[in-house]
């Protein structure tokens, strides 16, 4: 599928790529680790999609914030999975970037916008005031570092007081650098971590690309189904009322009509 490169190094699909065709929900890295026991697309959600009745949900742009620790690897986690490349030398985000990403999920065009956040304290102002609206909230750390663990508690706060219901994720970065052993070591604590603050936990590693198309995938699809979900329920309940709301004019109506019909007979 043909790509466009901006100056900027920002992608724009034309269409959505082969490799962003989201047909079976992407399950949890670590099923201990996560508040979204789905596996599955809701039975509702999957019947909308067959039958093409997703209303505007196919229309709207769903997004995504990353925030964290200066270092912690959000570009790299962003540039590996939009661009599948990897930068050794650091350069640090001024204020905040984005990616855009189209996929298809059950057939339905979903377009992600995926904002980069500098996690440098002088950039902050400026990163939060782009957290408004998010509908998944990425917070990132070190797994190398554990001071960076210890402030995602802070960073989840602050980003989740202005999105919108978000899907909310812990992912620990530059798994790489880690034997089995420490990671096991760090892995038990970020748990912990991510069940206090009720987010899902995924490892990654923007080096070798392992668990990122996973992560995007599962994050697209937790907040599809959420959205879509949403949406039916509104719908079903708009349509309810509607229904009852016609019932009580034919209701009105007909007292109406036997009230006229008693006065008539009255009168003759
Ligand atoms: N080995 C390894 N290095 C990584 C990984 N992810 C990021 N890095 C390195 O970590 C450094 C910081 O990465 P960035 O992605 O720029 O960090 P950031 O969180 O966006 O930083 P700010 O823009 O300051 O918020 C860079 O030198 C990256 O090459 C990883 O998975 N493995």
């Amino acid at each position: 599928m043909p790509r466009n490169k901006m100056s900027s190094g920002r992608t724009i699909l034309s269409a959505v790529a082969s490799d962003r065709v989201i047909t079976s929900f992407t399950p949890a890295y670590n099923a201990a680790a996560t508040p979204y026991q789905k596996c599955n697309f809701h039975p509702k959600v999957k019947a909308a999609c067959a039958e093409n009745r997703t209303g505007r949900v196919g229309l709207k742009i769903t997004k995504g914030v990353l925030v964290g620790d200066t270092a912690v690897g959000k570009t790299s986690l962003v540039n590996r999975f939009c661009n599948d490349v990897f930068d050794r030398d650091y350069k640090a985000t001024i204020g905040v970037d984005f990616e855009v990403e189209k996929f298809s999920v059950l057939s339905v065009p979903i377009t992600l916008q995926i904002w980069d956040t500098a996690g440098q304290e002088r950039f902050k102002c400026i990163a939060a005031s782009y957290y408004r609206g998010a509908q998944i909230v990425i917070v990132v750390f070190d797994l190398t570092d554990e001071e960076s663990l210890h402030h995602t508690v802070k960073w989840m706060e602050e980003a989740c007081q202005s999105a919108d219901s978000p899907v909310k994720f812990l992912v620990g970065t530059k798994k790489d650098l880690l034997s089995p052993a420490a990671y096991a070591d760090i892995e038990q604590r970020a748990v912990k971590y991510s069940q206090r603050m009720e987010a899902e936990f995924w490892a990654t590693s923007s080096k070798t690309g392992e668990n990122i198309q996973d992560f995007f995938f599962r994050a697209v699809c937790l907040s599809f189904d959420a959205s879509l979900l949403r949406e039916l329920n509104t719908d079903s309940s708009a349509s309810k009322q509607i229904g009852s709301d016609l019932i009580n004019i034919q209701r009105s109506e007909s007292d109406l009509y036997e009230k006229r019909k008693k006065q008539v007979q009255c009168c003759s």
